[in-house]
């Protein structure tokens, strides 16, 4: 039979409390509550394969180092290992630190509770933990039982559990504590859970240094989660000796909602918090006790848990368990620090770099869009922040450039990239790993390997001859505002070409040199930044070319410790580009054989040479040379010297 079209006969609709002066809506959760980690019983109850004690063991281990006070550790009448897992806890020495409670939990059943408080003899502390359903349902369904009955039974079994334990002088080394929980407290009668446990507290006696714990569990979540917060603020209300009681929470995630009754029944005054690591348990699972701290965390508050290494935990969970931890897992899954998408990417990149502009510190301030936890704080590192697929934009390609290459690309060549990444996504229809687009950058920019320029030596000088203003008298001339003279051999598809230009800088003389051999395009922009810092810096330049071919331009990167070079190496990048981006490409290029003088006095081809006798060009071209000019400037300083037999494509 699919779906009812009227589920409301088979369903009945939750009745809610009638609280009308609930307080908790204005209440805030200002401090952790006390944790008690479930994993090793109600987390392994519901495993397909329990764990062994071994694996108990390793887990209870975790669970002290991450920080929980209070463990249950087992059902002990449950099975042999269970028990004995018990034993060696409270046998072994230095396990169990001195402010750490072991839990166990028993039925009301008194052949069962026997051997629960026995398999605690000797503990430091424990806490004896006694359940019994007080919903209509269970009373009718399994026990067959009435108010006074269920009443009965609690209070009986509570004065049995306090024989054998605080009031037992054998047990005298051990400090007891005892929790009662009304199972099934959500779908209970709240006066009734008030009247049982008002009974029950006065079997036990407890005081207020030692407390006696009411543990309210949601055994099947059935309603919204401010309906459990009204439960537990109508409980906390109306219980009396407050002072001498832990109301705790035990919350199942049957609608989802877990998380958000916990955090809604802390506002309604619970102290205490019961659930599991990434929420296993029966059905959906208990409460998140990963999110519940890690909520708190991101509000400032530290939640007394460590989760420095997370990923060492979920690799504990997921053995233990054999049950994976979501890729989705708030704050532990794998997914929740990746982005994907472009616009997630781009602010998240945005973020990091204004945090690095700002000098942000790890501890300060943290607005990072997309990103409620930095990573780092949970043991994660940056690399998996952005990933790339087709849903990626150019702010996640340069983000990955940055970090595998330490290239800060301009915006414009972050469009060109992208789109060359996204046609890769889209080819292949999956992910590209940081190390596919890296590889795709060095290829597309001639990183390692210029597949048809090479630049073989070269010198530049200044060039007096076609400076417009003559030296005043009796002065020498400045080289500061001369023109500049690239002079040297270029290796185009393996033969070597001598070329000359002139400009007004290293790269408009290098770009008016290679105009010569029909390389014709202009520089319409230029980047640079240094990579590395002391000794190992480099120079990154970045060039955009406009070609006559296509709207599209060109980009040519170089890299070089020399800045200069860097440069001439980035417009020889864009001059392969160029060819490559022509609609066919004859060879232009006529060979010259190289002989073994020095570059400058070789004789340049009079074909591939615009210049005349005097050194100046026929015209002009320089329509960059208001973007270059502000480079030259900065690059002057260096453009003397030759530099002989360098090959100057390396990365
Ligand atoms: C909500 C929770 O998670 S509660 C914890 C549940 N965890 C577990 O059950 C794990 C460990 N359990 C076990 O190993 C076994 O169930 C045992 C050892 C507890 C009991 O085993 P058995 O004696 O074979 O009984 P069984 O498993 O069928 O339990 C059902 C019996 O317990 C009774 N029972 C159930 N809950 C309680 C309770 N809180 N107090 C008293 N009796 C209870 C049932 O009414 C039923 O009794 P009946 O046989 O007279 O009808
Ligand atoms: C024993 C109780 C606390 C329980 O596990 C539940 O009600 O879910």
């Amino acid at each position: 039979m699919p779906m009812l079209k009227d589920p409301s006969k088979k369903y009945k609709k939750f009745q809610p409390l009638d609280i009308p002066n609930r307080q908790w809506p204005s209440k805030t959760i200002d401090k952790p509550p006390r944790w008690l980690s479930t994993d090793l019983r109600d987390g392994n109850q519901s495993l397909v394969d329990p764990m062994d004690g071994e694996q108990k063991f390793q887990y209870f281990q975790m669970l002290v180092q991450l920080g929980y006070k209070e463990i249950e550790v087992s059902f002990p009448s449950a099975s042999d290992t269970d028990f004995y897992f018990t034993r060696r806890l409270v046998e072994t020495p230095g396990i169990v630190p001195d402010d750490v409670w072991l839990q166990v939990l028993s039925p009301c059943r008194p052949e069962l509770i026997l051997p629960t408080v026995k398999s605690l003899k000797g503990a430091k502390k424990a806490i004896l933990h006694l359940y019994l359903a007080t919903s209509p349902c269970f009373q009718k369904t399994v026990f067959n039982m009435n108010n006074g009955q269920s009443k009965a039974k609690a209070v009986e079994c509570t004065k049995y559990a306090r024989s054998l334990t605080k009031d037992d002088p054998s047990q005298a080394g051990t400090e007891w504590a005892f929790e009662f929980s009304p199972e099934t407290f959500s779908d209970s009668d709240p006066n009734f859970v008030l009247e049982v446990c008002e009974a029950v507290k006065e079997a036990w006696g407890p005081t207020e240094e030692n407390p006696i714990i009411f543990n309210l569990p949601a055994t099947v979540e059935m309603s919204t989660p401010n309906v459990y917060a009204d439960q537990v603020e109508f409980f906390c209300r109306n219980i009396s000796e407050r002072e001498k009681i832990c109301v705790s929470l035990h919350p199942h995630n049957d609608r989802g909602c877990a998380v958000a009754a916990a955090e809604l029944a802390q506002m309604a005054g619970a102290d205490r918090v019961e659930g599991t690591l990434f929420g296993n348990g029966e059905r959906t699972g208990n409460v998140d006790l990963v999110t519940l701290a890690l909520n708190l965390y991101t509000q400032g508050i530290h939640p007394n848990i460590d989760f420095s290494d997370i990923t060492s935990v979920i690799n504990v969970v997921e053995k233990s368990t054999k049950i994976p931890v979501h890729a989705r897992a708030p704050y532990g899954g794998q997914l929740v620090v990746c982005a994907f998408s472009g616009s997630h990417q781009d602010a998240i990149k945005k973020g990091f770099q204004r945090r690095k502009l700002e000098g942000a510190k790890d501890n300060d301030r943290w607005e990072i869009p997309y990103l409620p936890l930095d990573p780092q704080d949970i043991g994660r590192t940056y690399e998996a922040i952005i990933r790339v697929n087709s849903q990626s934009g150019k702010g996640g390609v340069a983000w990955i450039i940055q970090r595998t290459l330490d290239l800060d690309l301009p915006r414009g060549l972050q469009i060109a990239f992208s789109k060359i990444v996204q046609r890769q996504t889209d080819m292949l229809g999956r992910e590209l790993l940081p190390v596919e687009i890296e590889k795709l950058f060095v290829e597309a920019y001639h990183l390692k390997k210029n597949p048809r320029f090479n630049l073989l030596d070269y010198e530049i000088q200044a060039d007096r001859s076609s400076s417009p203003a003559p030296p005043e008298p009796g002065k020498t001339q400045s080289t500061r505002n001369l023109k500049r003279r690239f002079h040297g051999v270029v290796e185009i598809d393996g033969m070597e070409h001598q070329i000359s230009g002139i400009g007004n800088g290293a790269i408009s003389s290098l770009s008016n040199a290679l105009k010569t051999l029909g390389v014709d395009f202009d520089v319409v922009d230029y980047k640079e930044h240094a990579i590395g810092e002391g000794k190992n810096v480099k120079a990154a330049t970045f060039i955009e070319c406009s070609t006559p071919f296509s709207e599209d331009k060109v980009w040519g990167v170089g890299i070089h410790e020399d800045v200069v070079q860097a440069s001439l190496i980035a417009l020889l990048s864009a001059a392969s580009s160029f060819l490559s981006s022509r609609p066919s490409t004859p060879n232009p290029f006529r060979p010259i054989k190289r002989n073994s003088s020095d570059v400058p006095s070789r004789e340049l081809s009079p074909a591939s040479s615009p210049i005349d006798e005097k050194g100046e060009l026929p015209s002009e071209p320089d329509a960059h040379s208001h973007i270059v000019d502000h480079l030259e400037k900065a690059v002057n300083g260096f453009t003397n010297g030759m530099r002989n037999g360098i090959t100057v494509n390396g990365y």
